[in-house]
């Protein structure tokens, strides 16, 4: 049985951490931080400044919850309920996919083209298909103003946590959540079509990392036998909604570039761009008609 946490902020910081560091976290400094901060209503200035001040009764059995759910593997952000993604706080929940930084790199692979069309046109329309927390689309509505956006997605769920992340950031105006197995609800042309699809093999989702396989929805994941079907469906349907002149923007694995090219080139599409994430790892694939 842990001990109890102490109440000045300072000292419970550095218990909180130290919790972390004994159960073998990967960055216990950063999430013992973010737990306390979160749970406590405190700031990091506030730590500094002020290290005696004492965290009530009620924020302090928050922060105990909080880290034994996170010494019991569960990802920090799932215990806060929201991540960062391109600037914009998002809520998760237990259907969406946890936004990662590398799907930043989509949307700064369109970002271009989007801000270019509403420029020449006053209006750039996005599709962003498997939208999830709604990361993708409300990310190029924060970036482009005259852009308009329906994200699609198949869960329920997802869609609900969109549709409130697209209402909390001010951009529920321009955001539309539509119910639909990819195409098959969607109507209508778009500019820009994007997906970060499910793209892990069936076969491999039991060799993910614990804290992904464990608490990521597996339909976010799930891409088919060889992790490719969405591209297939996405491929073979996007022309039917694409405006002329339009961009596919798609994610893929880091394996996959090749096979996807080909699998948007035989259904008449031209490589527009490819870029990489952070890491160096093919990430982004862009497609024109
Ligand atoms: C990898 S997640 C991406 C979520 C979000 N766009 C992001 O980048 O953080 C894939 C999303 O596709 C959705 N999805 C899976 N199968 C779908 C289908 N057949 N039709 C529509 N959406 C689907 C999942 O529910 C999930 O939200």
């Amino acid at each position: 049985m842990a001990d109890r946490l102490p109440a000045a902020l300072g000292p419970l910081l550095k218990v909180a951490r130290e919790r972390l560091v004994a159960a073998g976290i990967d960055d216990p400094a950063l999430d013992s931080r973010l737990i306390v901060e979160h749970f406590s209503g405190t700031t990091r200035t506030q730590a500094i400044a002020e290290p005696g001040h004492e965290v009530g009764s009620a924020a302090l059995s928050a922060v105990e919850a909080a880290l034994r759910r996170r010494v019991a593997g569960e990802p920090v952000h799932r215990i806060l309920g929201y991540r960062e993604f391109y600037g914009l706080r998002l809520s998760l929940s237990p259907e969406t996919l946890e936004p990662r930084p590398d799907t930043e790199t989509l949307v700064d692979a369109i970002v271009p083209f989007a801000r270019a069309t509403a420029e020449r046109l006053g209006e750039c329309r996005i599709l962003d298909l498997g939208t999830g927390t709604g990361a993708i689309a409300l990310a190029l509505l924060g970036a482009v103003p005259a852009a308009t956006a329906t994200g699609v997605d198949i869960s329920p769920d997802a869609l609900a946590t969109a549709a409130r992340n697209a209402r909390d950031l001010g951009l529920g105006g321009r955001f539309k959540a539509l119910h639909s197995n990819w195409f098959e609800k969607v109507s209508g042309s778009y500019h820009v079509i994007a997906s970060n699809p499910p793209y892990i093999p069936s076969q491999e989702i039991g060799n993910l990392q614990d804290e992904v396989r464990d608490f990521d929805p597996h339909r976010a994941l799930d891409g088919g036998a060889d992790g490719l079907d969405p591209y297939r469906v996405i491929a073979a349907e996007a022309a039917g909604f694409l405006e002329t002149q339009g961009r596919v923007a798609v994610e893929i694995g880091h394996t996959q570039k090749n096979e996807v090219t080909g699998i948007f080139a035989a259904a008449g599409y031209r490589l527009a761009g490819a870029y990489r994430d952070l890491g160096g790892n093919d990430r982004v694939l862009v497609f024109e008609r």
